[in-house]
This record gives structure tokens, sequence and C-alpha cells, in this order.
């Protein structure tokens, strides 16, 4: 039977831990994170077609590249050159993650777009390991195929489950022009270059994070949030301090730069008190867009047409 098409849901990650170690000779740095899948999601949908097309949709499609260098469209053709096919197939994205946010929401693409065009081509999963084509891809594609609560080791490639119980609530503060990656781990290592690292964690293990989170206690997990790269992000976004302070005087237990950033994330006691808490920062004007979105969820996954 010939298939007409798969769709693949992709969860936004953000990061409840991240400890940056040194800058190794490849480029990249050697990481200890805890990243945590968040129900706000990009379907990916891949269709056989004449030729490779990229098409976004969706209220965050602006920015997000339509040609060949689009991760989705890369993802495809690393499958289909580790398969033996053609790549030519039609991606559709509907695009609800912030762009350059610090969410990964290039890579829940790519994950989605691995998963889907495997269902669409047959691809025996047990044949062909998508998590080593995923991590070729970028170092948070693995996460966002396997979402939940994960500890990333490496460069965010190398994960393994952490235990979580129930659901934490968090209100996302997003801006309206995102961060480059590689520019505020540049900016890390020169911010570390002139001096103060009393605050890096490096490559520690977050193990007080990681009963925290077991437990289900959200106010055991709000002190331990930790980012190495929120000093950068805020030396080249000054004005995130305010939106870190607004989230927190709205009432919120603890707020963090996103990964990367720009998207500040806030913990909240519950869900009653996360749809407070976004009320009042949308009336304060420090964020283009304010969500809000639980976790963890699940990572990549198959919805039906
Ligand atoms: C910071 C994090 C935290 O989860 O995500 P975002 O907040 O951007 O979503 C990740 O480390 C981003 O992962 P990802 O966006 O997949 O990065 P990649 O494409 O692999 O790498 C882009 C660039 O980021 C820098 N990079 C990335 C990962 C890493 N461990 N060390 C690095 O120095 C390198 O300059 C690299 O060339
Ligand atoms: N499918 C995609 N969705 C979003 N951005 C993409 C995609 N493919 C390539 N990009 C490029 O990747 C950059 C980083 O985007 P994104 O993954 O959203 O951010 P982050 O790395 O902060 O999580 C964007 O500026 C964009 O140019």
């Amino acid at each position: 039977m010939m298939i007409g098409g798969a769709t693949a849901r992709v969860p936004a990650k953000i990061n409840l831990h991240l400890g940056v170690g040194p800058l190794r000779d490849d480029g990249f740095h050697e990481l200890s994170t805890l990243f945590c899948a968040l129900g706000m999601h990009d379907d990916v949908t891949v269709r056989p077609a004449e030729e490779l097309t990229v098409t976004v949709t969706g209220e965050n499609r602006r920015a997000v590249p339509s040609d060949a260098s689009n991760l989705a469209a890369r993802a495809v053709v690393a499958l289909a050159d580790r398969i033996g096919r053609s790549p030519d197939v039609s991606i559709t994205i509907d695009k609800h993650i912030p762009v350059a946010g610090g969410m990964a929401g290039g890579s829940a693409d790519a994950a989605g777009a691995l998963i889907a065009a495997a269902r669409l081509w047959r691809v025996d999963r047990d044949q062909v390991d998508l998590h080593e084509i995923a991590a070729e891809l970028g170092s948070d594609v693995p996460f966002s195929l396997t979402g939940g609560a994960a500890l990333g080791t490496g460069r965010g490639e190398k994960l393994l489950p952490v235990l979580h119980r129930g659901e934490f609530h968090w209100v996302l503060a997003v801006s309206g022009t995102g961060l480059s990656t590689p520019d505020v781990y540049r900016e890390l290592d020169r911010l570390r270059a002139a001096g103060d690292r009393t605050t890096d964690a490096g490559t520690a293990r977050p193990d007080g994070l990681m009963v925290a989170i077991a437990s289900g206690d959200v106010r055991a997990v709000a002190p331990l949030l930790h980012n190495d790269l929120q000093p950068a992000a805020l030396s080249l976004r000054p004005l995130l301090r305010r939106t870190l302070r607004a989230g927190t005087e709205a009432g919120a237990l603890a707020g963090i730069v996103s990964g990367s950033g720009p998207t500040c994330a806030f913990l909240c006691a519950d869900a009653a008190a996360a749809v407070d808490v976004a009320a009042e920062l949308s009336g304060s004007g420090v964020a283009k867009a304010v969500r809000t979105a639980s976790g963890p969820v699940a990572g990549a996954r198959l919805v039906p047409h």
C-alpha cells in the first residue's frame, strides 16, 4: 500500500540546567544539561513529490528558511542518503515554536522530518539509527526525538532519560528578534576570557535538580534552575534583565533564560498561577508574546491524518 503522507508532532524544549564546560577542538562546548520537553509543538508533514520543497505555515513562519538550508530539508536529505533513495518530498512545517528563541525549534522540525520521512519510506528503524542521523544534524536534535526529561552530555547529543513526576507549569516570554546560538556561546567564551567564572556550573551533573524533578516538588525545583549561557545572553540583550524581573514580580517561582535565549522561561506553582503570571506579563510590555506550556511531554511522534 502506498502511503500518501506522514505527519509528526514535535515539542519545544527548555534546559532546566545548562552547564557549559570548555570549548573543544571541534568548536563545540562540552555540556551537562537537563533537557525538558514542553507542550508547545510544531507539526511536520512529508508527502511524495517531484522535487524537494519546504512550505512553512503557522504564527511563527516568518524568518524560517524555505530552501535547502531548512533543518527539516537537511534531515530528509540525510535520511535519503543513508538509505540510498531520492529525497524528493514536499515538507510542510506548521510553526508554533519561536524561531531562534533557545527552544530548539529547528531541531524539532529536523526530528519531525526524520520520523515522518522514515514512516513515508517505510524505513526499518531497527536497521537505520535515526538518533545517529539526528546527532549529525545538530546537538539538540536527538533530544527532540526522545523528549521527556533527559540529561544531555557531550555536546548535548548523548542522552540519559531522567526520572520525573507530575507536570511543571511554565510561562514563556518570547522576544520579537532571536539570538544566534553560536554568538551566545562566543559571548560566553569572551566573558570567561575576561575573568569571572564564579557562577559557572561547568560539566558537573545536576544531581540536586535531578532529585527534585523525580520528586515532582516544584518548590524544590525552582531554586535549582541554572543556565551558564544566561550571562552571555544578558550581555548581548541587556533588556532581558527587565523581562526576568517582571516574571518573578508577576508571581513566578523562578525565571531563567531558555538555552541560548532570548526566550525567558518562568516556573509557576501550578496551572492557575501560570495563567495569572502570563496575564500580568502580557500587560507589562516586556515581551512580544507570552505563552503558557507544561512539561515534560513526549518527544517527536507520528499523528494520524
Ligand atoms: C544552546 C542549546 C542548549 O540546548 O540550544 P538552543 O538554546 O540554542 O536551542 C544547544 O546547545 C544548541 O544546540 P543546537 O542549536 O542544536 O546547536 P548546533 O547546531 O549543534 O551548533 C550550533 C553552534 O552552537 C555552538 N555550540 C553548540 C552546542 C555545543 N555543545 N557547543 C557549542 O559551542 C557551536 O558554535 C555550534 O557551531
Ligand atoms: N525548520 C527551522 N525552523 C526554525 N529555524 C530554522 C529551521 N531551519 C533552519 N533554521 C535556522 O536556524 C536558526 C535557529 O533557529 P531555532 O532552531 O529556532 O533556534 P534555537 O537554536 O535558538 O533553538 C534560525 O535563525 C533559522 O535561520
